[in-house]
């Protein structure tokens, strides 16, 4: 293979201008000070060691995710804060990313039922604080290091109508049950009308091209029955 690594790194058409060692660059006077990712690792780490320190003891959690936008009057504000409520009831944490709309409600829901209600917020340019119906809460500079917290102490996903923020966080679980870095791990879709285009592109499109897996699509559940989502995150007990 033509090419070379730098530390971890392969590169594999290198300029020869740039072709020098990483010892040779430390030992250039001036080098670091011009390279200013190479600090922004140490608060890149500190938000992990933050995260997992605040989370340790967090015990049995499910996240639930959703619009910023939507507001009490969308039938999925109420059913957030049901599912909160009745999964704190039945002694789960409950995760969100900590701001408005759907994130607000299940808050809520946890929260006024006396669960631990947790917040994991986002630095935005367009910043609105943790909602007031978090218990727990840490502000996130990185979206990737937020990530991993939801997928590291929920046992599982109920996903409510949402936008771009909410998609990627249902893809990204849905990437990592695909590739089989968490298992026993459900998704749940609350909302069969906001759902059902999605999944019928997935299955019409995706699926009939070849790209995804009928395995794929069956690792989501699309559900109206607030019933069903609670027994499903229930059953992570006996996964466990
Ligand atoms: C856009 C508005 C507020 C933004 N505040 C947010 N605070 C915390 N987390 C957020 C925020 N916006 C997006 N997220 C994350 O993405 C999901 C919702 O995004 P969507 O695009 O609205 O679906 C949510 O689960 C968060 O994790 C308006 O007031």
């Amino acid at each position: 293979m033509k090419g070379r690594f730098r530390g971890p790194v392969f590169q594999r058409r290198v300029e020869e201008a740039d072709a020098t060692t990483t010892d040779e660059r430390l030992l250039h006077r001036g080098h670091l000070d011009t390279h200013n990712d190479t600090w922004r690792v140490l608060r890149i780490q500190s938000e992990f060691v933050e995260g997992f320190g605040a989370l340790a003891e967090l015990g049995e959690a499910i996240a639930i995710f959703g619009s910023a936008r939507l507001r009490e009057d969308h039938p999925g504000y109420a059913q957030a804060e049901e599912i909160a409520r009745r999964l704190a009831e039945a002694g789960f944490a409950v995760i969100t990313g900590g701001g408005p709309g759907i994130m607000e409600a299940a808050n809520k829901g946890a929260s006024e039922a006396g669960g631990l209600s947790v917040g994991l917020g986002i630095e935005l340019p367009f910043e609105n604080g943790l909602n007031d119906h978090v218990d727990l809460g840490i502000n996130f500079r990185y979206f990737f290091a937020r990530k991993t917290m939801f997928v590291k102490y929920a046992q599982g996903f109920v996903v409510l109508p949402g936008g771009v923020g909410t998609l990627d966080e249902l893809f990204e679980a849905l990437t990592l049950r695909q590739t089989q870095k968490i298992r026993h791990f459900p998704i749940v879709l609350v909302g069969t009308a906001y759902w059902s285009g999605l999944i019928g592109w997935l299955r019409d499109t995706a699926l009939a091209a070849g790209t995804i897996g009928q395995a794929d699509l069956d690792m989501l559940v699309v559900t109206d029955d607030l019933d069903e989502v609670v027994d499903l995150m229930l059953r992570t007990r006996e996964d466990a």
